[in-house]
Protein backbone atom coordinates (compact mmCIF):
# COMPACT_ATOMS: atom_id res chain seq x y z
CA UNK A 1 0.00 0.00 0.00
CA UNK A 2 2.55 2.44 1.27
CA UNK A 3 4.45 1.48 -2.11
CA UNK A 4 2.36 3.66 -4.03
CA UNK A 5 2.89 7.21 -2.53
CA UNK A 6 7.03 6.23 -2.68
CA UNK A 7 7.49 8.61 -5.42
CA UNK A 8 4.80 10.87 -4.62
CA UNK A 9 5.62 15.07 -4.89
CA UNK A 10 5.27 16.55 -1.94
CA UNK A 11 5.37 19.87 -1.39
CA UNK A 12 5.07 21.07 2.44
CA UNK A 13 2.81 24.51 2.90
CA UNK A 14 3.87 25.98 6.63
CA UNK A 15 2.80 28.95 8.04
CA UNK A 16 1.34 30.62 11.65
CA UNK A 17 -2.44 29.81 11.86
CA UNK A 18 -4.35 32.33 10.15
CA UNK A 19 -1.57 33.28 7.71
CA UNK A 20 -3.51 32.15 4.80
CA UNK A 21 -2.39 28.39 4.23
CA UNK A 22 -5.93 26.90 3.42
CA UNK A 23 -6.64 30.09 1.00
CA UNK A 24 -2.81 29.69 -0.94
CA UNK A 25 -3.54 25.74 -1.26
CA UNK A 26 -7.12 26.50 -2.99
CA UNK A 27 -5.40 28.55 -5.45
CA UNK A 28 -2.65 25.83 -6.08
CA UNK A 29 -5.39 23.35 -6.68
CA UNK A 30 -7.37 25.26 -8.97
CA UNK A 31 -4.32 26.22 -11.30
CA UNK A 32 -2.21 22.86 -11.00
CA UNK A 33 -4.30 20.50 -9.38
CA UNK A 34 -2.39 18.87 -7.00
CA UNK A 35 -4.12 17.37 -4.05
CA UNK A 36 -4.96 19.13 -0.88
CA UNK A 37 -4.45 17.67 2.32
CA UNK A 38 -4.69 20.09 5.56
CA UNK A 39 -4.02 18.18 8.82
CA UNK A 40 -6.19 20.31 10.92
CA UNK A 41 -9.27 19.48 8.33
CA UNK A 42 -8.81 16.09 8.94
CA UNK A 43 -8.54 16.17 12.28
CA UNK A 44 -11.50 18.31 12.35
CA UNK A 45 -13.33 15.52 9.71
CA UNK A 46 -12.34 13.03 12.80
CA UNK A 47 -14.00 15.07 15.76
CA UNK A 48 -17.11 15.39 13.62
CA UNK A 49 -17.14 11.49 12.98
CA UNK A 50 -18.00 11.68 16.74
CA UNK A 51 -15.85 8.76 17.02
CA UNK A 52 -13.84 8.11 20.77
CA UNK A 53 -10.41 9.06 19.00
CA UNK A 54 -12.37 12.97 17.98
CA UNK A 55 -13.09 13.58 21.67
CA UNK A 56 -9.51 13.16 22.42
CA UNK A 57 -8.52 15.11 19.70
CA UNK A 58 -10.80 17.90 20.52
CA UNK A 59 -9.73 18.82 23.76
CA UNK A 60 -6.62 18.65 22.67
CA UNK A 61 -7.18 21.31 19.35
CA UNK A 62 -9.30 23.45 21.80
CA UNK A 63 -6.59 24.57 23.93
CA UNK A 64 -4.64 25.28 20.91
CA UNK A 65 -1.85 22.20 21.36
CA UNK A 66 -0.57 20.12 18.89
CA UNK A 67 -1.90 16.60 18.80
CA UNK A 68 0.20 13.39 19.05
CA UNK A 69 2.37 12.93 16.25
CA UNK A 70 1.61 9.46 15.04
CA UNK A 71 -2.14 10.26 14.88
CA UNK A 72 -1.52 13.03 12.44
CA UNK A 73 1.11 11.13 10.59
CA UNK A 74 -1.50 8.07 10.03
CA UNK A 75 -4.15 10.26 8.52
CA UNK A 76 -2.22 12.04 6.31
CA UNK A 77 -0.36 8.95 5.24
CA UNK A 78 -3.90 7.07 4.92
CA UNK A 79 -5.56 9.98 3.03
CA UNK A 80 -1.87 10.18 0.54
CA UNK A 81 -3.07 6.23 -0.61
CA UNK A 82 -6.01 6.96 -0.79
CA UNK A 83 -5.54 9.94 -3.54
CA UNK A 84 -1.96 8.17 -4.80
CA UNK A 85 -3.73 7.15 -8.13
CA UNK A 86 -5.38 10.28 -9.05
CA UNK A 87 -2.97 12.45 -7.77
CA UNK A 88 0.09 14.54 -9.55
CA UNK A 89 1.07 15.34 -6.30
CA UNK A 90 0.31 16.48 -2.52
CA UNK A 91 0.03 20.11 -0.60
CA UNK A 92 0.43 18.62 2.67
CA UNK A 93 -0.85 21.96 5.05
CA UNK A 94 -0.29 22.35 8.20
CA UNK A 95 2.25 19.62 8.42
CA UNK A 96 5.39 19.74 9.98
CA UNK A 97 4.25 21.66 13.22
CA UNK A 98 7.85 21.20 14.65
CA UNK A 99 10.95 19.31 13.23
CA UNK A 100 10.27 16.26 14.55
CA UNK A 101 7.36 15.75 12.62
CA UNK A 102 9.07 16.51 9.26
CA UNK A 103 11.71 13.61 9.90
CA UNK A 104 9.20 11.62 10.96
CA UNK A 105 7.13 12.35 8.25
CA UNK A 106 10.25 11.61 5.90
CA UNK A 107 11.08 7.87 7.57
CA UNK A 108 7.61 6.56 6.65
CA UNK A 109 6.27 8.71 3.35
CA UNK A 110 9.14 10.34 1.62
CA UNK A 111 11.26 13.85 0.97
CA UNK A 112 9.48 17.46 0.26
CA UNK A 113 10.42 18.43 -2.84
CA UNK A 114 9.81 22.23 -1.90
CA UNK A 115 8.31 23.87 1.15
CA UNK A 116 5.80 26.69 0.55
CA UNK A 117 6.53 29.35 3.38
CA UNK A 118 3.08 31.43 3.82
CA UNK A 119 4.51 34.91 5.72
CA UNK A 120 2.46 36.97 7.44
CA UNK A 121 2.50 39.27 10.36
CA UNK A 122 1.21 38.25 14.09
CA UNK A 123 -1.13 40.96 14.03
CA UNK A 124 -2.19 40.06 10.79
CA UNK A 125 -2.83 36.84 11.71
CA UNK A 126 -4.89 37.23 14.82
CA UNK A 127 -7.49 39.89 12.87
CA UNK A 128 -7.92 37.50 10.47
CA UNK A 129 -8.39 34.67 13.05
CA UNK A 130 -11.08 36.70 14.86
CA UNK A 131 -13.00 37.75 11.91
CA UNK A 132 -13.08 34.02 10.54
CA UNK A 133 -14.33 33.10 14.59
CA UNK A 134 -17.28 34.91 13.63
CA UNK A 135 -18.44 32.64 11.24
CA UNK A 136 -16.41 29.49 10.93
CA UNK A 137 -17.68 27.77 14.25
CA UNK A 138 -14.09 26.55 14.95
CA UNK A 139 -13.52 26.33 18.51
CA UNK A 140 -10.03 27.07 18.26
CA UNK A 141 -10.83 30.48 16.56
CA UNK A 142 -11.08 32.69 19.91
CA UNK A 143 -8.66 35.31 21.28
CA UNK A 144 -7.48 33.22 23.68
CA UNK A 145 -6.60 29.91 22.06
CA UNK A 146 -5.51 32.40 18.96
CA UNK A 147 -2.76 33.44 20.78
CA UNK A 148 -2.16 30.31 22.47
CA UNK A 149 -1.39 28.78 18.98
CA UNK A 150 0.56 31.75 18.02
CA UNK A 151 2.76 31.19 20.38
CA UNK A 152 3.30 27.13 19.62
CA UNK A 153 3.75 28.39 16.36
CA UNK A 154 6.92 30.81 16.89
CA UNK A 155 8.48 27.87 19.26
CA UNK A 156 7.57 24.74 17.46
CA UNK A 157 7.19 25.29 13.94
CA UNK A 158 9.03 28.47 12.39
CA UNK A 159 12.61 26.12 13.26
CA UNK A 160 10.94 23.65 10.74
CA UNK A 161 11.49 26.46 8.16
CA UNK A 162 15.04 26.81 9.09
CA UNK A 163 15.57 23.28 9.01
CA UNK A 164 14.32 22.88 5.60
CA UNK A 165 15.71 26.42 4.29
CA UNK A 166 19.04 24.62 5.09
CA UNK A 167 18.74 22.03 1.57
CA UNK A 168 17.35 24.74 -0.10
CA UNK A 169 13.19 23.79 -1.10
CA UNK A 170 11.90 27.22 1.51
CA UNK A 171 10.29 29.07 -1.25
CA UNK A 172 8.78 32.46 0.90
CA UNK A 173 5.13 33.15 -0.12
CA UNK A 174 4.13 36.92 1.24
CA UNK A 175 0.57 38.15 0.26
CA UNK A 176 -0.23 41.03 3.15
CA UNK A 177 -3.03 43.66 1.33
CA UNK A 178 -2.93 45.70 -0.18
CA UNK A 179 -0.57 43.83 -3.03
CA UNK A 180 0.73 47.12 -4.43
CA UNK A 181 2.57 47.33 -1.26
CA UNK A 182 4.45 44.02 -2.32
CA UNK A 183 7.91 44.13 -3.75
CA UNK A 184 8.93 43.83 -6.80
CA UNK A 185 11.51 40.48 -5.58
CA UNK A 186 8.19 38.91 -3.43
CA UNK A 187 6.01 38.81 -6.52
CA UNK A 188 8.79 37.44 -8.68
CA UNK A 189 9.60 35.00 -5.89
CA UNK A 190 6.03 34.51 -6.01
CA UNK A 191 6.29 33.11 -10.00
CA UNK A 192 9.34 31.56 -9.37
CA UNK A 193 6.78 29.03 -7.04
CA UNK A 194 4.36 28.81 -9.23
CA UNK A 195 7.05 28.03 -12.14
CA UNK A 196 8.50 25.03 -9.74
CA UNK A 197 4.78 23.58 -9.35
CA UNK A 198 4.15 22.90 -13.43
N1 LIG B 1 -7.22 39.97 3.44
C1 LIG B 1 -6.79 38.73 3.26
N2 LIG B 1 -7.38 37.74 3.95
C2 LIG B 1 -6.93 36.50 3.77
C3 LIG B 1 -5.85 36.20 2.87
N3 LIG B 1 -5.60 34.87 2.93
C4 LIG B 1 -6.48 34.38 3.82
N4 LIG B 1 -7.28 35.33 4.31
C5 LIG B 1 -8.35 35.16 5.30
O1 LIG B 1 -7.73 34.83 6.54
C6 LIG B 1 -8.41 33.76 7.21
C7 LIG B 1 -7.48 32.59 7.42
O2 LIG B 1 -7.15 32.03 6.18
P1 LIG B 1 -6.96 30.44 6.02
O3 LIG B 1 -6.62 30.20 4.58
O4 LIG B 1 -8.11 29.72 6.61
O5 LIG B 1 -5.65 30.29 6.92
P2 LIG B 1 -4.88 29.02 7.45
O6 LIG B 1 -3.44 29.37 7.46
O7 LIG B 1 -5.33 27.82 6.69
O8 LIG B 1 -5.38 28.97 8.91
P3 LIG B 1 -5.65 27.71 9.84
O9 LIG B 1 -6.79 26.95 9.22
O10 LIG B 1 -6.05 28.36 11.11
O11 LIG B 1 -4.41 26.94 9.83
C8 LIG B 1 -9.61 33.41 6.33
O12 LIG B 1 -10.76 34.01 6.87
C9 LIG B 1 -9.25 33.97 4.95
O13 LIG B 1 -10.39 34.34 4.23
C10 LIG B 1 -5.27 37.28 2.14
O14 LIG B 1 -4.32 37.13 1.34
N5 LIG B 1 -5.78 38.52 2.39
N1 LIG C 1 0.66 18.56 12.15
C1 LIG C 1 -0.03 18.67 13.29
N2 LIG C 1 0.46 18.14 14.44
C2 LIG C 1 -0.20 18.24 15.59
N3 LIG C 1 -1.36 18.87 15.72
C3 LIG C 1 -1.91 19.41 14.62
C4 LIG C 1 -1.28 19.34 13.35
N4 LIG C 1 -2.05 19.99 12.44
C5 LIG C 1 -3.11 20.44 13.11
N5 LIG C 1 -3.05 20.10 14.42
C6 LIG C 1 -4.04 20.42 15.47
C7 LIG C 1 -3.53 21.46 16.43
C8 LIG C 1 -4.04 22.77 15.85
O1 LIG C 1 -4.14 23.76 16.82
C9 LIG C 1 -5.38 22.37 15.25
C10 LIG C 1 -5.83 23.19 14.07
O2 LIG C 1 -4.88 23.14 13.05
P1 LIG C 1 -4.99 24.05 11.73
O3 LIG C 1 -6.34 23.89 11.12
O4 LIG C 1 -3.81 23.75 10.88
O5 LIG C 1 -4.97 25.52 12.33
P2 LIG C 1 -3.86 26.58 12.75
O6 LIG C 1 -2.77 26.60 11.74
O7 LIG C 1 -4.66 27.83 12.73
O8 LIG C 1 -3.42 26.24 14.15
O9 LIG C 1 -5.20 20.99 14.89
MG1 LIG D 1 -6.26 25.98 7.41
Amino acid sequence: MADKIKDAKIIFVVGGPGSGKGTQCEKVVAKYGYTHLSSGDLLRAEVASGSERGKTLQAIMQKGELVPLDTVLDMIKDAMIAKADVSKGFLIDGYPREVKQGEEFEKKIGAPSLLLYIDAKPETMVKRLVKRGETSGRADDNEETIKKRLDLYYKATEPVIAFYSGRGIVRKVRLESPLTGCSQEIRREGMFVMKEMS
